[in-house]
């Protein structure tokens, strides 16, 4: 997917399409991101339906991928780019096929068998976690950065790391061979705004 270590962005559980759409707007201007990952937990088919109305168009008119989390068959309706899902979010392998052409990416926690299973059910990234601890999800599993290093050394596709991840804490894991950072709490709540949250993970990516 990509050349050099770059920023996975992850919107905040809950939001209100209309407003956070300037916000979203100002995020991706900031700086460099690669996708961004709809992730709207507990929340009812057609708020899910709307948001991706208001918010695919802001990704798409910067050149930033629109990946639905948790459905990849809401996310082939709505003509999304793709559908992140998890262990217990449905069949990976009917996924795949529903969405031949689109991105597809699966969680494996800190697992070696989970990501290689998902690289043969042709997944376009894996994603190991958490990383750090994280107060946006409650973690089971916890990840190292030998994960990343034998992933990267391994395979050729993508791994995206996530949980915890700050501009602060983050160079570990662009040395260890990440090819992505999904970070929710880094930008969102940046205490100068999502705009510097951005620019802040985009340089300390760039200085790793
Ligand atoms: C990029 C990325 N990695 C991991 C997850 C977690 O997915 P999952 O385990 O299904 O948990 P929920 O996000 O659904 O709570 C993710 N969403 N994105
Ligand atoms: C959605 C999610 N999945 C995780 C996993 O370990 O699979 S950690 C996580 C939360 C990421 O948010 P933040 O960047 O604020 O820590
Ligand atoms: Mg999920």
């Amino acid at each position: 997917m990509t050349e050099g270590c770059r920023l996975y962005l992850i919107t905040p559980p809950r939001l209100d399409p209309a407003a956070f759409r300037e916000t979203l707007a100002a995020a991706l201007d900031a700086g460099d991101v690669a996708c961004l990952q709809l992730r709207l937990k507990d929340a009812a088919q057609d708020d899910v339906k709307r948001a991706v109305e208001a918010l695919m168009p802001v990704c798409h008119a910067r050149d930033v991928a629109f990946i639905l989390n948790d459905d990849a068959i809401l996310a082939h309706r709505l003509g999304c780019d793709g559908a992140h899902l998890g262990q217990s979010d449905g069949d990976h392998a009917g996924a795949r096929m529903l969405l031949d052409g689109k991105i597809l990416g699966i969680t494996c926690h800190a697992s070696r068998h989970l990501a290689m299973t998902a690289g043969e059910q042709g997944a376009d990234y894996v994603a190991f976690g958490a990383f750090f601890p994280t107060d946006t999800k409650e973690t089971a599993h916890s990840a190292g950065t030998d994960l990343l290093e034998w992933w990267s050394e391994m395979m050729e596709i993508p791994c995206v790391a996530i949980g915890g991840i700050t501009a602060a804490n983050c160079a570990p894991l662009v040395r260890a061979g990440a090819d992505f950072l999904a970070v929710v709490g880094a930008v969102w709540n940046h205490p100068d705004g999502a705009a510097a949250g951005v620019r802040a993970m985009n340089a300390a990516i760039a200085a790793a």
